[in-house]
């Protein structure tokens, strides 16, 4: 065991995370088998490490045998990205029953494919050619997706953003600067009669288009790689156990669910959800959603001390904000009755005896064996009709199972006692069932196929089918998968119960947190946050991701459906004395997609830019507003250039005057900027990570404990300016993109003419962060 673990800690893992992966026993052996393997080719480079931890988590035991040939390709840095370790795991199941092509196989995996920026160019001027005669005569309303799919196609394996920012440059090139018939929306030709007669040149967009759809993957995707057992064919699977009367009690069971799938999302209305619990809503509602089968929401009301009315609506709120519709919301409490009468026969089959062990007592590592096992099974019934009729005192005695867990834990607790009033079930009981006693007789009643839940549950797994067997019920098969946990947060409700309490958050629904509340107020969609489980996929082993790669969903979902506006965050007034006038500019919502609508903003000779799009001199490669540079204003058809800069008492630039020209090929500006002329006042909130360090809970990276661990400015607040029309037009969870800045969100705080923005994520990871 301290052998594995040092192994493992030589891979880069923490110790914690270490003694965590232990606990999967053929992670274990195949992340060993691969630190093995690599030391054939001189062992594992540090910078390799949380590749090959991914890869290897990620194998399926029908593919280990592929490991050999995983850790040498990355070791020899030929599978460098875990674009390229996907693509190989994807090709080894998809190609499982054949022998390997290695040829094919490094052909699927982009291996040696470097791609340059010349391949780049090529390619798209290869793209644009073939579609030149539609490009020319839509121009900019040719829907430059098509480009993008099309050098994709040849060159898989290119950076997203250089062949986008290719495209831009070559379609310029080719049909010039944006005329005034190509900002007129297709739809706005008969409208146009009334609106401003100076329509706004337009400029070069830097809009994405939509991603290319192959890169999707959705929760139809992840689901149509799971292989589970088919309904009626619970036999098939590891560790069921077969009685003599399984036959019959399967087949009055298919005719009661017509042979459909039935899964179950069974959260504990204690605390809110968060994103490890989107895992498990996407995993049941999806499996079931794939198969034609229903999925029940079932709230898993057994603690009643913790329950509070308002979790059960919040639980049912981000069901629905997910996107997920219940067959039906039951509750374990709906159960109650028919769970004692259970109890009963169990007691009265010599399976269950009152105990009166202290809790302390059956607590940790071999506790002392219940010296009640063997009592009388009368005495037992009577015992339990006691604590049932309030005749004895909260931890004076419990119902317990004779039945020892895989873990070597025995005669699990299936009652305890507890005065305390229920949310649903008021005062009738002061006897609560525990999770090992009411789960599967929960799944059983309501015929589930498929009971999915955490690794943490497996080693249940032979009491929950020991009991149905016992009770000769209907057994649904248990299967796992691996929890999905975040770095750089905390998801336990207690820890953030802490927070909260300690004023580093406001709420549950603090943006900072990754509460589902949390992260739609942020203005992350739903859309984002069920790809994101998408592609984390189902498998068993746990799964730690930092949050860009939530973030990069959110941008993939936010590109196509926040509209774009202008605001500037850091604002340094222009006064244009000459070269413009007055104006009404019609710009469209989405560039890139005129037709999807438009706004209007007004521009005067009074703009503001950001701060850091002047610079005093130009150096090599800057592209922006300097003394001796040009800069375009975007949507407009002008270019500015400064003519004197005016300083405040500290030496400060106060603002610039310059002159306004009509964009020409001749004075062609290297770029164009955001800028607001008719400024309206809006707050805007930055958020950072909530905590330094990966692992905030690990004690050996953050001995102080996860509170010592809070950064400073995770809440940056300041004000920013926008155009006065977006202030009319702000309803909470309403997302934009601020361009050139990020995608925003209307906070519910907003109120009347006072929008507050929370910044969801910056337009590219890393890049505009405070
Ligand atoms: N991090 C996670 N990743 C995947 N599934 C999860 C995660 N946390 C909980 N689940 C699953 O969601 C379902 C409902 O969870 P429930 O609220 O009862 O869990 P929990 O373990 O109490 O959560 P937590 O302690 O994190 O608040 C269960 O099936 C549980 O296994
Ligand atoms: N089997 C499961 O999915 C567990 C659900 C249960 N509410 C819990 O305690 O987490």
């Amino acid at each position: 065991m301290q052998d594995s673990l040092t192994k493992l800690t030589s891979l880069g893992l923490s110790e914690q995370k270490a003694k965590e992966t232990i606990k999967n026993e053929s992670l274990t052996i195949n992340l060993l088998a691969a630190i093995q393997e690599a030391k054939k080719f001189g062992g594992v480079p540090s910078e390799k490490c949380s590749l090959l931890y991914h890869t290897v988590s990620k194998l399926k035991p029908q593919i280990s045998n592929h490991l050999p040939l995983i850790v040498q390709y990355i070791v020899e840095n030929k599978i460098d990205s875990i674009v390229r370790a996907d693509a190989a795991l994807d090709f080894f199941l998809s190609n499982a029953h054949k022998e390997l092509d290695i040829k094919k196989f490094e052909a699927e995996c982009g291996i040696g494919i470097n791609v340059t920026p010349e391949d780049i160019e090529l390619a798209v001027e290869n793209a644009i050619n073939k579609s030149k005669n539609e490009i020319l005569e839509k121009r900019y309303r040719f829907n430059s997706g098509i480009l993008l799919q099309e050098v994709r196609n040849t060159l898989k394996w290119a950076d997203f953003r250089d062949v986008k920012n290719e495209i831009d440059v070559q379609l310029l090139d080719l049909l010039g600067p944006k005329t005034e018939a190509d900002l007129v929306p297709p739809d706005s030709k008969t409208k146009k009669k009334g609106k401003e007669k100076n329509e706004p040149k337009k400029t070069k967009t830097q809009d994405s288009p939509p991603p290319p759809k192959t890169e999707a993957i959705t929760i139809n995707d992840m689901i149509s790689k799971l292989q589970l057992h088919k309904p009626g064919e619970n036999f098939t699977t590891d560790g069921y156990v077969v009685t003599p009367n399984t036959e019959k009690i399967i087949a009055e069971h298919l005719k009661i669910t017509g042979g459909k799938v039935r899964t179950r999302f069974p959260p504990e209305p204690n605390g809110i959800l968060h994103i490890g619990h989107a895992k498990a809503i996407n995993i049941n509602f999806g499996y079931a959603a794939y198969h034609g089968g229903i999925c029940f929401l079932r709230f898993d009301d057994t603690n009643p001390e913790k329950e509070e009315e308002k979790f059960f609506k919040g639980i049912k709120d981000m069901v629905d904000w997910l996107g997920y519709k219940p067959f039906k919301i039951t509750y374990s409490s709906d159960y109650f009755d028919k769970l004692y009468e259970w109890a009963l026969e169990l007691i009265k089959l010599g399976h269950a005896y009152v105990c009166h062990q202290k809790q302390e007592e059956i607590k940790g590592f071999n506790p002392p064996p219940s010296p009640w096992r063997d009592r009388p099974i009368e005495e037992s019934l009577l015992l339990f009709e006691d604590m049932k009729n309030g005749k004895m005192e909260e931890g004076e005695c419990t119902l317990r199972m004779k039945i020892t867990l895989e873990e070597g834990k025995q005669d699990p607790v299936a009652y305890r006692i507890k005065y305390q009033h229920h949310v649903r079930t008021g005062n009738k009981w002061c006897i609560y069932p525990t999770y090992d006693y009411t789960h599967c007789l929960c799944d059983s009643l309501e015929h589930i196929t498929h009971s999915l839940c955490t690794k943490e549950f497996q080693s249940r797994r032979s009491a929950y089918y020991w009991l149905c067997n016992t009770l000769d019920i209907y057994c649904p098969v248990q299967w796992e998968y691996g929890r999905l946990n975040m770095n750089y947060t905390v998801v336990s409700k207690r820890k953030i119960a802490k927070l909260i309490e300690e004023n580093i958050v406001n709420d549950w629904d603090d943006p900072r947190l990754f509460t589902l509340s949390a992260l739609r107020r942020r203005g992350f969609p739903p859309q984002a946050v069920n790809n994101f489980c998408a592609r984390m996929g189902v498998t068993g082993a746990q799964t730690v991701v930092d949050p860009v790669m939530l973030e990069a969903c959110v941008r993939d979902v936010l590109n196509t459906t926040a509209a774009r506006t202008m605001v500037v965050i850091e604002p340094l007034l222009i006064e244009i004395t000459e070269g413009i006038k007055d104006d009404q500019l019609v710009v469209p919502d989405f560039p890139a997609e005129p037709d999807k609508g438009s706004h209007q903003i007004k521009l005067c000779n009074q703009i503001y830019i950001e701060r850091s799009d002047f610079r005093e001199t130009s150096e090599p490669g800057y592209k922006r507003l300097s003394l001796q540079q040009r800069v375009g204003l975007r949507y407009t058809p002008y270019v500015i250039k400064v003519v004197e800069v005016v300083y405040d008492n500290s030496k400060a630039i106060k603002k610039l005057i310059a002159h306004a020209e009509v964009t020409s090929n001749e004075n062609k500006p290297k770029a164009f900027i955001h800028w607001v002329s008719d400024p309206s006042e809006i707050t805007v909130r930055l958020y950072d990570n909530l905590f330094t360090h990966k692992n905030p809970e690990d004690p050996e990276e953050v001995p102080g404990g996860f509170l010592s661990d809070v950064t400073k400015n995770s809440l940056v607040e300041q004000k920013a300016y926008c155009d006065g029309y977006l202030i009319k037009l702000a309803k909470p969870f309403t997302q934009y993109q601020f361009e050139r800045i990020g995608y925003f969100s209307v906070d519910p705080d907003s109120q009347g003419s006072n929008v507050v923005f929370n910044r969801t994520v910056s337009l590219k990871e890393d890049s505009g962060k405070n």
